[in-house]
């Protein structure tokens, strides 16, 4: 049982406090969370933002160039050759081309955002190439361009404007040192100085290259992707694209990731979460793009040339936040531990506090129960000698309930009044000197008085009385005791009757009352005659039976403060208090006479016998002047003496 209030108790130490420390931690990694998820929105904005600028700002750049490149005087003259066959050998020498075509090429090499320049005419034949070593793309066959939209869409526009050819759509490649690679055509018309169309320029723009730049402009770790379509979802990155699984450039991204594609058609900026990812994505158009670059209008194949361009962060997790700070994980299992071990320690305490508290309730069953029956009564006083507690036996000693005396009554008044002083001196002794003894009477409830021994001390707390604590002997059976004892040694064990030393002790007292009281006391000595006879005739046994039934028959004959010793072998006195002589003489005379006519039965062997016995007996009165009853005795010896002188069987009187 213990065992499994232990069990209990450790489980309810281990899940309360983990469920608390959870209850109070969860608010707070909720908050982290959020912050960890707003510093995410933050961090994806801001990678987004540099990536729409970095692109932005590399096509316009290269808008720029093909602008320039079509107003460079030397360019438009070259073409303004071409398209007049006759000037060709007048105005450009060999060396001047390849002049040109030099200048051109090394544009082009030193620019790596660009796959090559092409001089087309206005019959849509190409006159230059630079780098010459760039093949045509896949769509480009033989040098001639009148089919291709970036030489019929440009070669009709004005000054300034600008054709760009699709991306993803009507995809264009080209062979650059061995890898195909897709390409945006730029192209735009040149004028002569006249304003007299003289053909386009084409400059292809290295979309790797770019897209290159970008993942590096927009700093993406490994756990970032970027997202880049174009108006109808076709993917613009010639990369792998983790998250997204295998991805190339024109793949349709409704194909490859249909929620991807489905919240950023739906909006032009914004985001999602999706698979525990967060999706940020932004469209731009180039073509509203044109205040940054120095075109007059920019055209495209399409109504709409916006890209999109995204951002894919992992959205963070528990897990995710845990592991990317240990330390955190390492301070929450702390904390965990720390509450478990506090849980465990409270478990196992209030485990040992209870076998303790229980331990400490049977000993205090045990010494209250000590205490209530102990042999002896036990109390305790307040500083007024109020009861304030008092155990069952001295209770019932009192004949009081609990509910009757403490906290009602005084000690003292259940004291006898004689007693009283020697009690109120012990208690006084208790508040001034710490410990007092008296014997006293306790009064009990019927009127009773109990003879009993107080020894008391006082307990003190703080250096202040607090009350006494007394232990109350019960002297009563001791006192009972001593009486009997005394009463032994003053009586003759064989009649019943009080002895020689008895008689001397109480005649003294009888003596001093007579003279306050001014009344008469007379003696009687009484002796059986020859007593001796008898013990020698029938035994010693039947010498005993007569001695007891002789002074039950005396006894008979005196009044009840006479009284009756036996003060030698056969001899008796009888003190007589407030009688005269006179009439002690005639209980004497009544005594010989019973004792004469009445039969004594003694015991033999087998049988009873009657004897018949006479008695001397002298008689003296106490005289006034005397305190003792030395004196009279021996004057009523002398009777006696003269009694059995003079025959036995008679009183002789000796009042002199
Ligand atoms: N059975 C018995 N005999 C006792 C007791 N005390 C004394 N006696 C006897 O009493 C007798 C007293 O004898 P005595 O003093 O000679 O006197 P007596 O025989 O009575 O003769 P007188 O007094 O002269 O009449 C003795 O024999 C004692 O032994 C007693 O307690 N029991």
């Amino acid at each position: 049982m213990p065992l499994r209030r232990l069990t209990t108790r450790l489980l309810l130490a281990v899940s309360v406090p983990l469920f608390l420390v959870t209850a109070m931690l969860l608010p707070v990694l909720h908050v982290h969370m959020e912050t960890r998820i707003n510093g995410l929105h933050t961090e994806a904005r801001a990678v987004l933002k540099a990536g729409q600028e970095a692109l932005t700002r590399d096509v316009n750049e290269s808008l720029n160039s093909v602008l320039a490149l079509a107003e460079m005087p030397a360019l438009r003259h070259y073409l303004a050759t071409h398209n007049t066959p006759t000037l060709i050998e007048q105005r450009y020498s060999l060396s001047e081309v390849t002049q040109l075509s030099h200048f051109l090429d090394t544009i082009i090499s030193h620019h790596p955002r660009y796959t090559k320049l092409v001089l087309i005419d206005n019959q849509g034949n190409e006159v230059l190439r630079a780098p010459q070593s760039v093949a045509p793309g896949a769509q480009v066959t033989g040098r001639r361009h009148q089919e291709m939209d970036y030489f019929t869409e440009a070669n009709k526009l004005l000054p300034r404007d600008l054709y760009l050819s699709s991306l993803g759509q009507d995809l264009h490649y080209e062979l650059v040192d061995g890898d195909t690679i897709p390409v945006v055509n730029v192209s735009t018309p040149v004028f002569d100085a006249a304003g007299r169309r003289q053909g386009v320029v084409l400059l292809s723009l290295n979309w790797s290259y770019l897209t290159g730049a970008l993942h590096q402009a927009m700093r993406l770790t490994h756990e970032g992707s970027a997202l880049l379509v174009n108006a109808q979802g076709q993917w613009l990155l010639n990369n792998t694209t983790l998250p997204l699984g295998a991805a190339h450039f024109g793949v349709a991204l409704a194909t490859l990731a249909p929620a991807h594609w489905q919240a950023m058609a739906q909006r032009h900026q914004g985001f999602a979460v999706i698979d525990h990812q967060l999706l940020y994505f932004q469209t731009e158009d180039i073509r509203t793009q044109r205040y940054r670059s120095l075109a007059g209008n920019i055209y495209s194949d399409h109504v709409y040339y916006p890209w999109k361009l995204g951002v894919l962060l992992p959205k963070p997790t528990w897990r995710s936040l845990i592991d990317e700070e240990t330390t955190v994980l390492w301070f929450l299992l702390l904390i965990y531990a720390v509450a478990v071990a506090f849980g465990v320690l409270w478990a196992i305490s209030s485990q040992r506090q209870r076998t303790l508290r229980r331990a400490a309730q049977r000993h205090a069953i045990e010494v209250s129960d000590l205490y209530e029956h102990a042999p002896c009564g036990y109390h305790s006083l307040d500083e007024s000698g109020r009861v304030v507690k008092m155990n069952r036996t001295e209770l019932a000693w009192l004949g009081y309930s609990a509910d009757e005396v403490i906290h009602r009554m005084a000690y003292r008044e259940l004291i006898t009044p004689d007693t009283r002083p020697a009690f109120d001196k012990a208690f006084r002794d208790v508040l001034e000197h710490k410990s007092g003894s008296a014997e006293c009477s306790l009064l009990t409830r019927h009127g009773e008085q109990r003879h009993v021994m107080i020894q008391a001390s006082a307990y003190h707390r703080n250096g202040r009385f607090v009350h006494s604590r007394a232990t109350v002997f019960d002297l009563t059976e001791r006192k009972q005791l001593e009486e009997k004892l005394r009463e032994q040694a003053m009586t003759d064990p064989l009649t019943g009757v009080y002895n020689r030393r008895y008689l001397q002790t109480q005649a003294a007292a009888e003596i001093a009352r007579s003279r306050r009281q001014h009344y008469a006391i007379a003696l009687i000595t009484i002796d059986i005659d020859h007593f001796k006879h008898i013990n020698d005739e029938y035994g010693h046994d039947a010498g005993d039976d007569v001695l007891q039934a002789f002074t039950n028959t005396v006894i008979q004959l005196l009044r009840q403060e006479d009284l009756l010793c036996r003060v030698g072998g056969e001899e008796f006195a009888i003190l007589l208090p407030n009688t005269p002589l006179a009439q002690a003489v005639q209980v004497a005379e009544r005594i010989r006479q019973t004792v004469q006519t009445a039969p004594f039965k003694v015991h033999e062997a087998r049988s009873e016998r009657t004897l018949w016995l006479t008695a001397s007996l002298g008689v003296t009165s106490v005289m006034a002047a005397e305190s003792t009853l030395k004196a009279a005795l021996k004057r009523a010896d002398i009777g006696l003496y003269r009694a059995k002188e003079q025959g036995r069987n008679r009183v002789v009187v000796n009042d002199v």
